[in-house]
């Protein structure tokens, strides 16, 4: 069968997107796996899947697999994608969508001027919400990693985020430090790795190790966490410009149970169909 789908980007993100409404298929990890090679396949850091909402007050469920062919719980970056999407592609002609992921629900706005805006609800700090083996919650864990100790944020945008604070993102140790922390044993589930540079209260650098996909040119959830942790550790105060490989995100959080809202683009690339192997 000949699968339609359309690859997105969300700076330089990219996404391959089904919509399994309208189609029909059952993608084992090892199709995504095929899918996801930038040689043999599509070519994508993470597959996005559109399916009908299983909660009534929902308008779709949002599923999301890495590269590795893992599924995992959020992915902002996508979300944006998502809803320039289902509006594209006439699933819903709503510019307020309501999405329910494994990582909870979230709300995706398309702004007048074709920016999207999710709510993603409140940063958990909780080791538990990771899950990361620690015995409390708080702002700054240490982290030893191949004999060196290092000091790191937690927390769960729905997925797992370990932040680090380095002097520059340019010399940041990511190639080396990023598969270590993804991996290590007290990440039960693993984990995504952010390595930030604070530049003032209102800006940061930062590069990801992304879970299940290795570094990418923007990770949304990531920048989502970096500023939660950015702020709850004093570094940070709302609105926070994030400065991506990609480009920029807009991250505001008032702090505590607030949702953090994001903001920023979503691209399409092109369309294609694929037969399934
Ligand atoms: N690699 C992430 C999922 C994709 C997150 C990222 N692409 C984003 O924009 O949030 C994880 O395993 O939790």
């Amino acid at each position: 069968m000949l699968l339609h789908f359309t690859k997105m980007h969300g700076l330089g993100n990219d996404f391959m997107v089904i919509d399994l409404i309208t189609q029909r298929a059952r993608l084992r990890d090892e199709q995504v796996r095929q899918l996801a090679d930038r040689r043999f396949g599509v070519g994508f850091d993470q597959l996005l899947v559109v399916e009908p909402p299983r909660d009534p007050d929902m308008d779709f469920r949002y599923r999301i697999f890495n590269a590795d062919g893992s599924e995992v719980e959020n992915c902002g970056n996508g979300a944006r994608c998502f809803a320039r999407f289902v509006l594209d592609q006439r699933l819903t002609h709503k510019r307020e969508i309501r999405v329910e992921t494994a990582g909870g629900p979230l709300t995706l706005k398309v702004n007048d001027d074709d920016q999207v805006t999710v709510d993603m609800g409140a940063p958990r700090f909780s080791p538990a919400t990771l899950p990361f083996d620690a015995t409390e919650d708080r702002p700054l864990h240490a982290l030893e990693v191949d004999g060196e100790t290092y000091e790191i944020g937690a927390v769960s945008m729905g997925n797992p985020h370990a932040v680090l604070r380095v002097r520059s993102v340019d010399s940041a140790p990511v190639e080396r430090l990023g598969p270590a922390i993804e991996a290590h044993p007290r990440f039960p589930r693993r984990v995504n790795v952010g390595f930030m540079q604070v530049v003032s209260p209102h800006e940061i650098h930062l590069r990801v190790f992304e879970r299940g996909s290795g570094e990418t040119l923007a990770c949304g959830t990531g920048a989502c966490a970096a500023v939660a942790s950015g702020i709850r550790q004093g570094l940070l105060q709302s609105p926070v410009t994030v400065h991506l490989r990609g480009g920029d995100l807009r991250i505001e959080w008032p702090g505590e149970e607030a949702p953090l809202m994001m903001t920023g683009p979503a691209e399409r690339v092109f369309e294609g169909r694929i037969a399934l192997a």
